[in-house]
């Protein structure tokens, strides 16, 4: 490779520099810069724990070059962008390439952002080129030019800040346009123009030296339906704050950092505090940054927020985006343009110079964490990010995860409470029913389907709960015994009925249906177990006289869909709602007052110790759709095992109860959050040498770092789902009792791993991994 390998404190990128002896270094790089900062360091976009050291593009003054710009740089006969992380004097390196060409006038990163990014890519060993790559917006990771979106604003001048409230008050026009942008900021001429301001107007406030345009990215509205004509939402009087949520607000300190953890049972108004936080941090001249789980950055969460604010700028960022739009809307970030930014989990990443506060919504949500490249968890970044723009933190859930919740029991997050609905709203009644020994028709037992009709006969809407999408998990033979099972995975394969295939739905094979079984021929096929799809069925038929809705990720291919299917629902009619956990969390549909939860006994045997977490997580906020409006709710949970302890506990105290036994539970066995966890992954088609690859790890590992009560080491033992995709899967897990011995043993790891030679492996370290799976 013709690129030059350095380190600088970014993970294990000191394999090859160390070798280099100080003076040698000292002698050549003599030979390289002939002028201080004129060496490019820079994040290259390859699976490396490495910086990379270029010369400037030919014909550049390297003092023009600001760290947080792009480059394109030539590496192993490819052409990439690159991000400037710093300039430095001397390289350990000879025959340093120049960089090819420098894409941005503007840095994109600023200081306290590429720090971040140190600091995370030191903690999750991750590459700093693809952290960087991570943060970017597709369009400029492929080294569009940042400039092609920008568009003319307008914004006060000092004379302009300065002037008096009173001042202009015989040009009304003029005055509204200044009192505009002194409350909201500069504004761009498509705004302006839209509102009708007119060109005379401008100019003459122009003539006075109080306002001034300048170029800077546009922001796209956050909502498709802002582009088309409907509104995007009536701007909604905020409702007058509870007991509750006052105090909740006066405890969370407006300056410096500070981490709260908002536990607030399902309907209690967490929304409304953190919109009343973002207020607070607008007022005072920042930027906010919201980041929802996946599933929850729906149109109807934008609505909300875009009703509230309706004269600032807020930065969706999302998948729904076109990648123009969205390299807008992140440039806009990146500019501090945007006053809100909503996004999923990469929005962690965006620099956001003017921020003021990081709220986290869900926070126990798993789609914070990343499962495969950089494997960062936007939760934790939040608080990182939060300790160092001294902003305050806010982590809300009605069931937060045992980490959150550990950190809050022990006095490191403020812990504050919403214990009782907001507005009338009253808590759902629970009811179990057991299942075993019932006649159960389609997995319902049959006083579970005569509530849902009389629910429906009262006018009001039913909502069941199934957490398997497809018509049914399995097909056997009833003669041979025969199962589908997926070629290239060890899992079965789910039937769909309707489109007449078997799925798998871990690696996405399919093959048609059959109809006679391919190892004896006999016709007598079973489908096992049930689905969505399968209830669907049933429940049409049965209440053919109201819309059966089903939501899963078949019948909803985006975000839209999902507001479209659920439009009669918000609408109030009588209806039943069927899905997975798409129908789980954030929807507020106030006409449902029946709950069904078909089967809870899922996270109770598990061999994953996180199930029993995420088991109780999504009961409760399944439970907590019912009865969000004036109406009462109840909520059915059908079991087989209504005696088991935890789900007792769970149904008669909820999870507040539920989740401090867990962490009892976990404190016991000795697993996280009360000792930290990393897993070296390891895949191959051979299993052997997965598995060789991670004794020698440990062995390498237990070198370094001896096990002891302070540091465990568990395996290779295999993965839940041992084979994937062809591939076989086993782990190593490293537990520790402090989470700062780990990191530096990850980074001696990867160095290690850098050098294993078998191309046919892949790898991966997992710093507080989420999943076993
Ligand atoms: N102080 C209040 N007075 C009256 N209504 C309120 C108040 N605060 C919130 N609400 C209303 O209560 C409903 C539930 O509030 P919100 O969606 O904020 O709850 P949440 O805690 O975020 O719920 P979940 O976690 O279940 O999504 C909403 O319709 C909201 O407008
Ligand atoms: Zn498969």
């Amino acid at each position: 490779m013709a690129c030059i390998v350095i380190g600088s404190g970014w993970g294990a990128g000191n394999g090859r520099a160390t070798l280099i002896d100080r003076d040698e270094r000292r002698g050549r790089a003599l030979q390289q810069a002939d002028q201080q900062g004129g060496i490019l360091r820079l994040a290259v976009p390859v699976p490396l724990r490495r910086l990379f050291d270029y010369l400037p593009p030919a014909g550049v003054d390297p003092a023009s070059l600001v760290p947080g710009q792009r480059l394109w740089v030539p590496f192993g006969g490819r052409k990439l962008v690159a991000v400037l992380v710093e300039r430095v004097g001397e390289s350990p390196h000879e025959n340093l390439k120049p960089a090819l060409e420098l894409i941005d006038q503007q840095p994109l990163f600023d200081a306290r952002s590429r720090e971040f990014m140190r600091w995370a890519a030191a903690y999750y060993q991750a590459p700093p080129g693809e952290l960087y790559g991570a943060a970017l917006p597709a369009a400029l990771r492929k080294g569009k030019p940042a400039d092609h979106w920008a568009e003319q604003w307008l914004a006060l001048t000092t004379e302009g800040k300065g002037l008096p409230e009173s001042a202009l008050a015989r040009a009304p026009k003029q005055q509204a346009l200044l009192q505009r942008l002194l409350s909201c900021g500069p504004q761009s001429r498509t705004a302006l123009r839209a509102e009708g301001v007119t060109a005379a107007v401008i100019r003459a406030l122009q003539d006075r030296k109080l306002v001034a345009w300048h170029s800077g990215p546009t922001v796209p509205p956050p909502l498709p339906a802002a582009r088309s004509k409907t509104p995007v939402a009536e701007p909604a009087a905020p409702p007058t704050l509870n007991d509750e949520q006052r105090q909740v607000l006066a405890e969370i300190p407006s300056e410096g950092f500070s981490v709260s953890l908002l536990e607030g049972t399902t309907g209690s108004g967490k929304t409304e505090v953190y919109l009343r936080l973002m207020e607070r941090v607008l007022e005072a001249g920042r930027q906010a940054l919201l980041l929802v789980p996946e599933i929850g950055l729906t149109p109807q969460t934008l609505r909300r927020i875009a009703a509230r604010f309706p004269q600032r700028s807020i930065a969706a960022l999302h998948s729904g985006l076109a990648e123009g739009e969205r390299a807008q809307a992140w440039l806009a970030a990146a500019a501090g343009q945007a006053d809100i930014v909503i996004g999923t989990r990469s929005a962690i990443l965006t620099p956001l110079p003017r921020l003021g506060a990081v709220i986290v919504d869900e926070e126990h949500d798993g789609s914070f964490k990343q499962q495969d490249g950089v494997r960062y968890s936007a939760r934790d970044l939040a608080v990182v990010l939060g300790r160092m723009a001294a902003v305050p933190v806010l982590l809300g859930s009605a069931t937060p995860s045992l980490e959150s919740l550990h950190n809050a029991l022990h006095g490191r997050y403020r812990h504050l409470r919403l214990r009782y609905r907001a507005g009338d709203a009253k808590p759902p009644q629970i009811h179990v029913v057991p299942t075993l020994g019932q006649q159960l028709e389609e997995g319902f037992a049959p006083q579970v389907l005569r509530h849902i009709g009389e629910t429906l006969a009262r006018g009001e809407q039913a909502l069941v709960f199934i957490n398997r999408r497809g018509f049914a998990p399995a097909l056997t033979c009833d003669d041979c015994g025969w199962l589908a099972d997926c070629p290239h995975c060890s899992s079965k394969l789910t039937l769909h009925r309707r489109e007449r295939s078997l799925r798998c739905h871990h690696c996405d094979y399919r093959r048609p249906l059959v109809n006679s079984c391919p190892e004896c021929h006999s016709r007598a096929l079973s489908a096992l177990g049930g689905g969505t799809e399968r209830s669907e069925a049933l429940l049409a038929q049965r209440f053919a006289d109201y819309p059966v809705i089903r939501v899963d990720r078949d019948t909803t291919s985006s975000k839209e869909a999902l507001d479209r299917l659920l439009a009669p629902a918000r609408d109030g009619e009588p209806c039943l709602l069927l899905g997975t956990q798409m129908l789980a969390k954030g929807h507020h549909l106030p006409k449902v007052t029946l709950v069904v939860i078909q089967d809870a006994d899922g996270g109770l045997f598990s061999a994953d110790f996180r199930a029993s977490e995420r088991m109780g997580q999504l009961l409760e906020q399944v439970a907590g759709r019912a009865g969000r409006g004036a109406l009462a709710g109840r909520v059915l949970v059908q079991s087989r095992f209504p005696e088991h302890p935890l789900l007792q506990l769970l149904l008669e105290k909820g999870y507040a109860a539920y989740g401090r036994q867990l962490l009892r539970d976990r404190a016991a066995a000795g697993l996280p959050p009360v000792r930290a966890m990393a897993l070296l992954r390891a895949e191959c088609e051979e299993p052997r040498w997965a598995q060789d690859f991670l004794a020698e790890a440990r062995a390498m590992l237990e070198s370094l770092a001896p096990s002891s009560p302070q540091l465990q080491y568990l395996g290779p033992v295999p993965a839940l789902l041992e084979r994937k995709s062809g591939r076989f899967r086993f782990y190593l897990q490293i537990t520790a009792e402090q989470r700062a011995d780990l990191p530096p043993l990850l980074a001696r790891l990867c160095a290690w791993a850098e050098g294993y030679r078998n191309r046919r492996l892949r790898w991966a370290v997992d710093m507080d991994a989420q999943e076993l799976a």
